[in-house]
């Protein structure tokens, strides 16, 4: 077992008011005894709306916060009392933070990496050149991290992170703000790290799909779905489609029923059932004139509806 979490729970103090001289606090559960296996090459999604306990269960993993209650090994041992050894075989990656220095190139963090985990000249380059190679990063190695896109950057945070050849690789929610090409590729990438465990947060369940063969839900601190992602190929979540046309509302909504404006020139459709989605779509594209459409579906939020309605997701 890489990680094993038994009935942990996390409370934090929380200032609410400051009067003069006194200060009130309250109680947040943050995390409430949540129990967690993960084993060896498990690649596991790690999923909840915001404020669901995924970076305090992840602080937790990592050592830098003790639990209230309960208690959590990683790689077999207190986190806290090991967190420096469990470093080293620990890579993280946060969607909205940095770990590269921003006025320097990526391969200097690289290098600066290559100090840190004394990783040999030889095994570094390699190491290095294979991931390269995935990521498709060549051309950016040598230029400045604030003038690096999004998507450049983030592929640089990927191989910052695994320069060291780490089995458990953190990643929160990588992807955010990236196009669907960038996206894609740095899912495709994610998909060859067979002999790696993963821990993959996201809101986007979709996403984690294509990443992850286990599935975990976070609700208010408590785990309510600990699956396959196999379970979650069946739900009816509604879709949302979203385009950009230069046609009038007039000619549209003539055309498709429930239409709303979202902005000038973009309109949405709401709450789609599975079987509708195809046709809807076939009258957007070949009678509306479009330049952009998207297709989205509210899973997680359909999801956590289901399983505070009837306590899971399956039909009974
Ligand atoms: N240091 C802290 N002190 C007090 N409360 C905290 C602290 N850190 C988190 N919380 C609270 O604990 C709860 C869980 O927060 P946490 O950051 O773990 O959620 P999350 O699922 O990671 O959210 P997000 O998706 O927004 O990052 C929230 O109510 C948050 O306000």
């Amino acid at each position: 077992m890489i990680i094993s979490a038994k009935d942990i729970v996390k409370r934090y103090r929380k200032i609410e008011s400051k009067g003069l001289f006194k200060k009130k606090y309250h109680e947040v559960l943050a995390v409430n005894n949540i129990n967690l296996d993960i084993k060896l090459n498990d690649h596991i999604g790690l999923v909840g709306l915001n404020g669901s306990g995924k970076s305090t269960l992840i602080k937790m993993i990592l050592g830098i916060l003790k639990p209230s209650q309960g208690e959590i090994t990683t790689f077999g041992r207190d986190p806290i009392k090991y967190r420096q050894e469990n470093a080293m075989k620990i890579g993280i990656v946060f969607g909205q933070r940095s770990q590269l220095r921003w006025d320097l190139p990526p391969m200097d963090t690289f290098l600066l990496n290559r100090e840190i985990y004394k990783i040999p000249q030889a095994v570094f380059e390699e190491r290095l050149a294979k991931l390269v190679k995935l990521l498709d990063a060549e051309e950016f190695l040598h230029q400045p991290v604030r003038t690096l896109s999004l998507g450049q950057r983030m592929k640089a945070e990927i191989i910052a992170a695994l320069i060291h050849n780490p089995d458990l690789i953190i990643l929160d929610e990588p992807t955010i703000g990236l196009d669907i090409v960038t996206k894609n590729s740095i899912v495709k990438f994610l998909n060859t790290l067979h002999d790696k465990t993963i821990i993959f947060t996201s809101h986007d369940l979709d996403e984690v799909e294509k990443v992850c063969s286990r599935v975990v839900i976070l609700n208010k601190g408590v785990k309510v779905f600990d699956e396959g992602v196999k379970a979650l190929e069946n739900t009816d979540a509604p879709t949302t489609i979203e385009f950009s046309s230069p046609d009038s509302f007039e000619k549209i909504s003539q055309i498709i029923k429930n239409i709303q404006v979202v902005s000038q020139e973009r309109y949405k459709v709401e709450n789609i059932k599975k079987d509708d989605v195809k046709g809807i779509l076939s009258l957007i594209t070949q009678k509306i004139n479009i330049e952009h459409i998207e297709v989205k579906r509210l899973k997680l939020e359909y999801l956590l509806e289901q399983i505070a309605k009837r306590g899971t997701i399956h039909e009974s």
